[in-house]
């Protein structure tokens, strides 16, 4: 495969990458160079899987499956199917390409490392992510196309780029050179149609089902709100919401009845979050506030209903979900990671915070869902291991569908409570994004 070995391309080393995934207060040990290879090597490369969770309270998935194999009648077969314990989520194989060779074009095009791993997931050239153009491309041009590991490509390039680049697939050209730079151009739109990648995925995005009937969602992220069993007449809050992929999936499973409020700390993200569950037919109450300091310790609240919003008194919710603020180090594929090691190391603290709130909200035998999508062991395992210390009245419990791995060791979890998180890694069987759930009752 022609991914790169690794994504932290400076300033990294092995040293560093195994401080991020061993608990250093807890347990000396590292892990083995060979074991950080492959998390690394397949931290760059692409899924194999897509999902598509699809919207039941405005569409069939039976209907959702016809219309996307219809929308690829055209190209080659691909195997499409609903999920066999997941009945709203289809998932689609990407192309076996181990033995494609893929032809190179004298004419390239040189993309950003962000918009060549949604390429690579499936995304077409959009204008604002093209950096390079060879002059005298004309539109229905076929292709190469790189993207610019280097992060050196200066926009407008016209030439052959000379810094490092990998090639990532081919495709046709859709806007020329003049539409896409210049002095006062802000260009939108397809630049490039995808034919082909060395991910084998297949060009598809949201706007394949109707608005509102479906969406990209990784399968971890399905798994993890299936988790928190959302049931009707739930109180549910989603601490940490926007833009509302997981809060719409609640709303699914609560089919509407109860109540389930949704908070984000950025105002933006907030409108886009009721902008989501609007389009979704979601009944959701989206509010703007730090979830940290929504728990109203003083009992003076009584007069208030729990939709009025923060703060909110201790023991409210049946169901709370904290999908975490978190270093996203388990995005696939990545090609030029340079997050710098205090970046990384900075979410823990806050986690904690979140974590604490959720507990004091939970009404006792809730049920709290923890979830993040990195990698590194202080913000996954670490804080399970810290939040089961600190609040003697959580239990951890296994979810019923548990289809991720094993968590990985290095803190002080027991063996059986590393059976119990949800580890989605390079050597589990769903093979997605790198993720990581734990499901929480709290004592009555
Ligand atoms: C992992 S994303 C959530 C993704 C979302 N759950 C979904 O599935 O669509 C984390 C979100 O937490 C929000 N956030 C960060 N700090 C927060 C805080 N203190 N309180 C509330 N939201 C926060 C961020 O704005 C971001 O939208």
């Amino acid at each position: 495969m022609p991914y790169p070995n690794s994504p932290f391309v400076e300033n990294f080393n092995s040293k560093l990458i195994n401080s991020l995934l061993v608990e250093k207060s807890e347990n000396k040990k590292t892990i083995s160079n060979d074991d950080l290879n492959k998390i690394l090597k397949w931290l760059c490369s692409s899924p194999k899987l897509t999902s598509i969770r699809v919207n039941t309270l405005k569409a069939d998935v039976e209907k959702a499956l016809q219309t996307i194999k219809s929308h690829f009648a055209t190209s080659q077969p691909l195997k499409m199917f609903v999920h066999p314990c997941l009945s709203n989520t289809i998932l689609i194989e990407s192309e076996d390409i181990s033995k494609k060779t893929f032809p190179k074009f004298e004419k390239e095009i040189i993309v950003d490392t962000e918009c060549g791993c949604a390429v690579l997931r499936g995304a077409h050239i959009f204008a604002p992510g093209v950096l390079g153009m060879v002059s005298g491309c004309q539109v229905d041009d076929n292709v190469s196309i790189y993207a610019d590991i280097a992060k050196k490509c200066k926009k407008g390039l016209q030439k052959v780029y000379e810094g490092q680049k990998l090639f990532i697939g081919n495709g046709r050209v859709k806007m020329q050179r003049h539409q896409l730079f210049g002095k006062n151009i802000t260009s939108s739109g397809v630049a490039v149609e995808i034919m082909e990648t060395i991910s084998g995925c297949l060009a598809i995005s949201d706007n394949v089902l109707s608005l509102g009937h479906g969406l990209l969602q990784n399968l971890p992220s399905i798994l993890c709100v299936q988790a928190l069993t959302p049931l009707p007449g739930d109180v549910v809050l989603d601490m940490c919401a926007s833009p509302g992929n997981k809060t719409t999936h609640i709303a699914e499973l609560m089919k509407n009845e109860g109540t389930l409020i949704a908070i984000d700390k950025t105002p933006r993200k907030v409108n886009q979050l009721k902008i989501r569950c609007k389009d979704f037919e979601s009944e959701v109450f989206a509010f703007q506030a730090d979830s940290t300091s929504i728990v109203e310790k003083e009992n003076h609240l009584n007069s208030r209903n729990v939709t009025d919003g923060p703060p909110f008194l201790a023991e409210t919710f049946d169901k709370v979900l904290l999908d975490a603020p978190c270093s996203v180090l388990g995005k696939r594929p990545q090609l030029a990671n340079r997050m710098s090691e205090n970046e990384i190391k900075s979410y823990v603290p806050l986690q904690r915070k979140l974590l604490e709130a959720a507990v004091d909200l939970l009404k006792p035998g809730g049920k709290m869902v923890y979830s993040t999508c990195t990698i590194t062991l202080a913000e996954n395992e670490g804080l399970v291991a810290w939040a089961l210390r600190k609040f003697p009245n959580l239990k951890l419990v296994k979810p019923d569908l548990s289809l991720g791995g094993r968590g990985w060791t290095g803190s002080s979890l027991t063996d059986e409570e590393l059976n119990m998180v949800q580890r989605f890694g390079p050597d589990d069987e769903v093979d997605s994004v790198g993720f990581f759930f734990a499901c929480f009752l709290k004592k009555i």
